[in-house]
């Protein structure tokens, strides 16, 4: 796990952070599990002996996840499901119940975004972002939540946000939904904690999973040098800490949110979009335009 890019995951043999069968007996939904940080904690949970249910909107990948597990003897439900769709979500619960019965831990990690400028968005587009970062992550929280407190029982739920302490130029839609997301699970975690449920997310910097391939190439290229250790985490990285949050392991942690960047809330210069001439080394004063 040296290297740290995507393709070097050794999911079955990198080392585990915590005890084997820590896990067992627990029911993990993982949404976005079939690829990328999703996919990571899904192998992650199951090692520590959940049974695993992954959701996206891509049937493929989730198939792909499955016949691994299958391949395993890993018990899995791959149920595909737009986080969007709140009728969607209902019935991938009710999959998950007849299935395995109700969850116990929600890994909320589906999302997604696109670069570009913030006076450029359309309004399609950050709604787009909005639906799928903010509001796609709450309908899941919400619709476990409800189940959970109507059967007398709680829950962990870990929100897979992004790094957004020092803004996110270049996806001004993706920041401010993940920020909402931060500020919802510090309200959740107090409204549900008399229902046993603890939620908190993870914030993760630059990770070196497929998804970093909608990003301009030259802004790609830099990713790996925005922050103090000069590299980027990969999905592996990602995915013990998720463990460690869902695990009872952190049963005194709620509503906080853990940055792991390698650093790059305090040093570094991230750019996902083309880095504009003003915040170039070679940039003059005398070339601002003021009007
Ligand atoms: C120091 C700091 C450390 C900060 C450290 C943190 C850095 C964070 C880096 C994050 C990295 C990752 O998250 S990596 C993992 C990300 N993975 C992804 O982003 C892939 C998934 N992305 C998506 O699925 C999409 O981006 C998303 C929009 C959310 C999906 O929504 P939909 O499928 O409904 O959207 P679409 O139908 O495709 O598009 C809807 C509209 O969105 C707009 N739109 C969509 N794509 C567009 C594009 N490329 N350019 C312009 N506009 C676009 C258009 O208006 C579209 O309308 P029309 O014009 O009518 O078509
Ligand atoms: N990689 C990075 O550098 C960083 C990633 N993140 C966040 O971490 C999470 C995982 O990203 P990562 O693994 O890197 O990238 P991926 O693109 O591989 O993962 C995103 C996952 O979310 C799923 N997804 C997206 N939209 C929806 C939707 N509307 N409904 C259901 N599933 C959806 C995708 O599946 P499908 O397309 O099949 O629906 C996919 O499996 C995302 O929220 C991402 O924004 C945050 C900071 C940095």
């Amino acid at each position: 796990m040296s290297a740290r890019t995507v393709d070097d995951l050794r999911l079955d043999d990198a080392p585990l952070a915590l005890a084997s069968g820590l896990l067992d007996g627990r029911t993990a939904i993982v949404s976005g599990g079939g690829s990328g940080i999703g996919k990571a904690a899904a192998w992650v949970l199951a090692r520590l002996g959940a049974r695993v249910a992954i959701c996206g909107r891509n049937p493929e990948r989730l198939e792909a996840v499955q016949s691994a597990f299958d391949a395993r003897g890993w018990p899995i439900l791959a149920h595909p499901c737009d986080i969007r769709d709140e009728a969607g979500i209902e019935r991938l619960l009710d999959a998950v119940a007849a299935r395995f019965g109700l969850p116990d831990i929600l890994i909320n990690n589906a999302g997604g975004q696109f670069a570009q400028g913030a006076s450029q968005i359309a309004p399609k587009g950050w709604r787009a972002v909005i639906e799928t970062n903010l509001t796609g992550c709450w309908l899941m929280m919400q619709a476990v939540a409800r189940r959970w407190i109507d059967g007398g029982r709680g829950g962990v739920i870990v929100n897979v946000t992004a790094a957004n302490g020092r803004g996110m130029p270049g996806i001004a839609h993706s920041a401010a939904a993940r920020a909402g997301v931060e500020n919802v699970t510090r309200t959740a975690a107090v409204e549900w904690a008399p229902h046993g449920i603890r939620i908190n997310c993870l914030a993760p910097g630059l990770v070196d999973s497929g998804g970093l391939s909608v990003y301009p190439e030259a802004a790609r290229a830099a990713f790996a040098r925005a922050n103090p250790q000069r590299a980027t985490g990969d999905p592996w990285d990602i995915a013990q800490i998720i463990a460690f949050l869902a695990s009872d392991t952190t049963r005194f942690l709620t509503g906080t949110t853990i940055t792991a960047d390698g650093g790059g809330a305090l040093w570094g210069d991230l750019w996902t979009i083309e880095r504009p001439v003003y915040f170039s080394d070679s940039f003059q004063k005398a070339e601002i335009h003021v009007a």
